[in-house]
């Protein structure tokens, strides 16, 4: 039998190829005789950069095009960073394998200031995400906060050009591009939850292929699956879209799968958090009883005031 291939479509950014070179190695480490090839793509949301996203529909665009070519068979799987994985997928097409996640927390960069408390009244942070946004300034009402978009290296950039006091980035991106050096403190869920899925990455696939599920397989990681099912599942009973002030994350000790989530006005005026714990074979139930305990608390009236 001729050698298996497995062809990668995948963005063109650093980060998102890093992970498509990240899956390449781990396929080739695992079956030696395996070929990986990457076929990397502008999306539209590539070309789109600098518009908010929330205007132009979202993450969905960065993936349109990978999965397009995994139907029309020029590709077989895509790489995806879990938090930007909508939670629907085309006919055909689905998440079969999550791996081991990176750091899952936020990381905060700055060239001036150690951490959080130490940034002067008034500073100026830059952060895009509603999410961290609402629960930066619940903590820190006299911070201005600025929009930051763009790739993790245009980010860097503009804190390092003067634009901002600090940023805030996820750990797991900086962690990966070998720029954790950059990294001034981590940002303690505790402080600030992350998005849910953030750190792991997860493999998309023809659902009928069953030679590339198989090859894929090894690279599952159960503890990440049950974590990032709980977070996810939550998120979707919220009806939470991409851009949102919806923070979860799952923790696993022996088979107790404990979930924090929260939902917060994206001016910090008001933050409902709730948690619940389980066994983590239960994850799916126990992310949309965290969601059903945080709608009962008025998180619906926050969201609606968000989308409208
Ligand atoms: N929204 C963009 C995005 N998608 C995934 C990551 C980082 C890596 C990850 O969470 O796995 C980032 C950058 C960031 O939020 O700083």
């Amino acid at each position: 039998m001729s050698q298996p291939v497995i062809r990668i479509a995948t963005r063109k950014s650093p980060l998102a190829m890093w992970q498509a070179e990240y899956v390449k190695q781990r396929l080739e480490q695992i079956h030696g005789d395996i070929t990986v090839e990457l076929l990397p793509m502008s999306t539209k949301g590539d070309v789109i950069l600098d518009t908010p996203l929330a205007k132009v529909g979202g993450k969905g665009l960065f993936v349109k095009e990978l999965e397009v070519a995994m139907l029309e068979g020029r590709a077989d799987i895509a790489v995806h960073s879990m938090k930007d994985v909508p939670v629907e997928f085309p006919e055909g097409l689905g998440l079969h394998v999550i791996c081991e996640r990176e750091d899952p927390r936020d990381a905060f960069v700055s060239n001036s200031y150690k951490s959080i408390d130490e940034l002067p009244q008034g500073a100026i942070v830059g952060t895009s995400s509603l999410r961290r946004q609402c629960q930066l300034r619940a903590l820190r009402p006299d911070l201005e906060i600025r929009d930051l978009r763009g790739n993790v290296g245009t980010r860097l950039a503009k804190l390092d050009n003067g634009d901002y006091d600090a940023i805030i980035l996820a750990a797991a991106g900086l962690i990966r591009l070998e720029l954790s050096s950059r990294i001034a403190s981590f940002i303690e869920p505790e402080v600030s939850l992350p998005a849910n899925g953030q750190g792991a990455v997860g493999i998309e696939c023809r659902t009928d292929d069953e030679q590339v599920k198989s090859l894929l397989a090894p690279l599952e990681h159960q503890e990440t699956r049950y974590r990032v099912l709980a977070e996810r599942a939550m998120n979707t009973r919220l009806e939470g879209g991409c851009q949102v002030p919806i923070g979860a994350f799952a923790q696993i000790d022996g088979d107790q799968l404990s979930l924090r989530g929260l939902v917060g006005a994206p001016d910090g005026s008001q933050i409902i958090a709730d948690s619940v714990v389980g066994n983590k074979q239960q994850a799916v139930e126990l992310g949309e009883e965290l969601a059903e305990k945080l709608l009962s608390q008025g998180a619906k009236a926050i969201l609606d005031a968000v989308y409208k």
